[in-house]
């Protein structure tokens, strides 16, 4: 496979690396991702994080590895494992299907590094469409909040909500943007607040629990938000808080925009309560790790609730902004993300 470089996956000499996006912004430290295991466990610690992300680098790593001399059969297995790492984000499951497809033909070498080096192409076309159909919603001198992160570190591209904002921003219509750190790790403090800053958008950190009175003294005009899926009936999973800045939002009559590819659409998923929520380590809680080390704070043997995600339900939300453009509350309610006859 010829090299290749996105903000946060590299390809050189026929090898995977990833950018460490656990020791960002401290640290711009390139890990390899050689091995399913490497991945995996890079999945897994979220050094490589973001739904659309996660998919290209199991992708590629599949696609080397055939190159590499990997049985069929090995393949097939590799496949699966990948597949396990992370279950909420669907777009891995997405990507994994079309190269499953690439593996199941005669020539699967250079169908799977095909489909990969498409994948990835693809990606990049999408980012740019949502943030055009999200752009064209944002009015000017916008405060706008977002969560996580969702930018070119967690795709191929411009990134889905951080995409929107960029270009929003390029456009004249953004006057500053509210950035929820994202506990428990930490994702809008390290990850979005770097991104914006590398874009010279201003921006201005908030610890998660100061949305709600900023919504109340009127300084947040839209929430934009990613997705790590969306069911048929227009719910949503992402980062755990996003519900409750919906929750919020709608109280304070504040829009609440949902920015992905259609490849983080669950048309075979018909609500948010059949979506799996991946359960994490009890440790991300009792105190924080990073590139600084290990602080914990909570008593030793504290119990802890962990999930990483959250569902908000469609009725809270205000668009869902495609790379297709953006469908409205009415065209959900109509079943247009219902899987097609
Ligand atoms: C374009 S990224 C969309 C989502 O994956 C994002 O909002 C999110 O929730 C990321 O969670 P993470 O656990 O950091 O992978």
């Amino acid at each position: 496979m010829h090299n290749l470089k996105t903000t946060s996956l590299e390809v050189r000499d026929n090898q995977l690396w990833i950018l460490d996006q656990q020791a960002l912004p401290q640290q711009k430290n390139w890990l390899p991702a050689h091995t399913v295991g490497q991945l995996v466990s890079h999945i897994h610690a979220l050094s490589v994080r973001g739904a659309p992300l996660i998919g290209l680098s199991a992708s590629l790593l599949l696609a080397l590895l055939a190159e590499q001399g990997l049985t069929k059969p090995q393949l097939a297995e590799a496949l699966e494992t990948l597949r396990a790492s992370r279950p909420t984000a669907v777009n891995l499951m997405n990507n994994l299907d079309r190269m499953k497809q690439a593996l199941a033909q005669e020539n699967f070498v250079a169908a799977l590094g095909e489909e990969a080096l498409r994948l990835v192409a693809e990606d990049k076309v999408l980012c740019d469409n949502i943030a055009r159909a999200g752009a064209a919603l944002v009015k000017p001198g916008s405060r706008l909040l977002t969560h996580c992160n969702t930018g070119g570190l967690a795709t191929a591209g411009v990134g889905t909500a951080l995409g929107v904002i960029q270009r929003a921003f390029n456009e004249g219509h953004v006057a500053s943007v509210w950035v929820d750190e994202t506990r428990p790790l930490l994702q809008g403090g390290r990850l979005t607040a770097w991104e914006l800053g590398e874009l010279g958008i201003p921006y201005r950190l908030i610890c998660d629990s100061m949305a709600a009175s900023l919504m109340a003294k009127k300084q947040v005009d839209a929430i934009w938000v990613g997705a790590d899926r969306i069911a048929a009936n227009g719910d949503v999973a992402n980062k755990i808080g996003t519900y409750s800045l919906a929750v919020l939002a709608h109280y304070h009559d504040i829009p609440f925009y949902v920015a992905a590819p259609h490849t983080t659409l669950d048309r075979n998923c018909p609500n948010g309560e059949a979506i799996p929520i991946e359960q994490r380590a009890a440790g991300e809680v009792t105190g924080v790790t990073g590139s600084f080390g290990s602080v914990h704070w909570a008593p030793e043997n504290a119990t802890v609730y962990n999930p990483a995600f959250d569902v908000t339900p469609a009725e809270l939300i205000s668009g869902w902004i495609l790379d297709t453009g953006v469908v409205t509350p009415k065209q959900v309610r109509d079943g247009v993300f219902l899987p097609q006859k």
